[in-house]
């Protein structure tokens, strides 16, 4: 466990480092972030004990970093600086070896079998052993970071100090790496504080985040509470929005771009829906935000090519994904910015409504097979597997909506869907009562993102109410073209 209290520190008469305090338990990892300038190299030195500190302490299990000799120091706590000397070795073992130097009683005169297996285990778990003999001059930029890595690990101190430890590295190293400094806290109980200037690393690996400004603390605490769009415009002066991992409960953090050459977006028009015996398309010039429950590319994304395809009434595919990604080759769609809905109702049965309003027209599209509509409140009386027999809706906005707006359009759609079965008395067969939807209903909210932000999306605001009233009369047609055929 390491605590700094109102560290103070600089260069001669330079203060850098002004009253930081922070406590970092031990197998816990500490991140540091700050733009360049900041104060995090010269933290790491103050902490280090490599620059003296002006004020404050630092308390290492209990006991002030000045009370340590250098070596008893140095067995205690690892420093991999941001710039290397390389004075000293010439192959990767020799200056993974280095690291063993405190434990040394004379210049490698004693050389245990404990340091042997320290060495060998720094350059395992860094995957530098295959180098060993190589000269360092021989390796690249990545490689000799990796060995300076090895060094400090082979160490075996209990604090690891890394002054930006991925520098040079590939994503593949960078992970490598980062999974490495995060099993030997959890396993071994190694405390760790890094420098890292990767925001989304720092999220993913760290237990907390220590945000610097000027040389002081602007913000500590778990990633959520750090990364916070607002605070990281304010300290590093550029444009952010935060978005959350896939598949980790951490925040990630993507730049805005300044250029407007995005801004410059075109509109959806009529002509840019086609409809095949195959498919009804909508074709655009640009990328559309997309939030669907398609099957192929469901979920948030930018899209250009948006497909409703028909299949036959007994398309039973077991892998219906590897089908419809062999049905874009095929048709030589790309599947990258394709999204894909399948329906049983032929093509023709389309409805398809363009409405005007103040900031731009909507389109919706429906296609309907409504012969196995359900009543979701009774389903679960049910003891059926899902059967073809779609409602698939498209709602295409010439328009600009917050993420909270698109998420509430689905809604507002989704309710629209539902009194137009009610009102076209559309029943689920089993419980004779009026149906919500089928078993396999998709919905699909696209926008070109041109023009003022729309923040909300229910069905009182202005793109809700054309929303409500558009996907309610589509629907309605829809299901009459498909009753009309049958
Ligand atoms: N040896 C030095 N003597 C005097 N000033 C220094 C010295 N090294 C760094 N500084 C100054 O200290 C300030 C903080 O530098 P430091 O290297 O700690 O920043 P940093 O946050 O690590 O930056 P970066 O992200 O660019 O690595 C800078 O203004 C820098 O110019």
């Amino acid at each position: 466990m390491i605590i700094v209290e109102h560290l103070s520190g600089g260069y001669e008469d330079v203060p850098i480092v002004k009253d930081v305090s922070f406590t970092v338990e031990k197998g816990k990892i500490l991140g540091i972030l700050g733009p360049n300038g900041s104060g995090k190299s010269t933290l790491l030195k103050v902490i280090s004990g490599l620059l003296p500190a002006t004020a404050g302490t630092v308390f290492l299990d209990g006991k002030n970093i000045k009370h340590y000799s250098p070596r008893a120091l140095a067995k205690k706590m690892a420093v991999l600086p941001q710039l290397h000397a390389n004075a000293f070795s010439n192959t990767v073992r020799e200056a993974v070896s280095l690291g063993r130097y405190p434990h040394q009683t004379g210049f490698f005169s004693n050389w245990s079998e404990q340091d042997e297996r320290a060495v060998q285990y720094a350059m395992d778990q860094t995957g530098v052993a295959r180098y060993e003999h190589t000269s360092m001059e021989f390796l690249s930029g990545g490689e000799q970071q990796r060995v300076f890595v090895a060094q400090a690990l082979a160490q075996t101190a209990e604090v690891l100090l890394l002054d930006e430890p991925t520098n040079h590295l590939d994503i593949a190293h960078q992970r490598q790496l980062l999974d490495m400094v995060r099993k030997e806290a959890i396993e071994c109980g190694l405390t760790v504080i890094m420098v890292l200037h990767d925001m989304n690393l720092a999220s993913l690996y760290c237990d907390e985040l220590l945000l610097m400004e000027s040389g002081s603390v602007r913000a500590l605490g778990v990633p959520h509470k750090v990364l916070i769009a607002s605070q990281i415009e304010d300290v590093y002066q550029a444009r952010v929005t935060t978005y959350a991992h896939p598949e980790i409960p951490k925040p990630q953090i993507t730049i805005m771009p300044s250029t407007n050459e995005y801004q410059q977006r075109a509109d959806i028009v009529k002509e840019d829906f086609r409809v095949t015996p195959d498919y009804i398309q909508l074709k655009s010039t640009i990328p559309l935000k997309t939030v669907s429950s398609a099957v192929h590319n469901p979920g948030i994304g930018w899209y250009d090519c948006l497909l409703n395809r028909s299949v036959p009434g007994d398309y039973v595919i077991s892998d219906v994904k590897q089908e419809v990604a062999d049905f874009l080759q095929r048709e030589h769609f790309s599947p990258t910015s394709t999204v894909v809905m399948l329906t049983a109702v032929p093509t023709q049965l389309f409805a398809l409504n363009e409405y005007s309003t103040e900031f731009g027209s909507v389109f919706v599209v429906v296609t309907a097979g409504v012969g196995n509509a359900v009543d979701v409140s009774r389903t679960h009386e049910r003891q059926d597997t899902p059967y073809i027999g779609t409602i698939n809706t498209w709602v295409v906005i010439n328009g600009c909506l917050s993420e909270e707006a698109f998420f509430q359009a689905l809604m507002t759609a989704n309710e629209a869907k539902t009194k137009a079965l009610q009102s076209e008395n559309i029943r689920d067969y089993l419980t004779d009562t009026i149906a919500t939807g089928t078993a396999t209903d998709s919905l699909l909210i696209a926008a070109t993102q041109k023009g003022e932000e729309m923040r909300y999306g229910g069905p009182i605001t202005a793109v809700g109410k054309i929303i409500g009233k558009g996907v309610y009369e589509t629907t309605v047609q829809a299901i009459q073209n498909y009753k009309n055929k049958a």
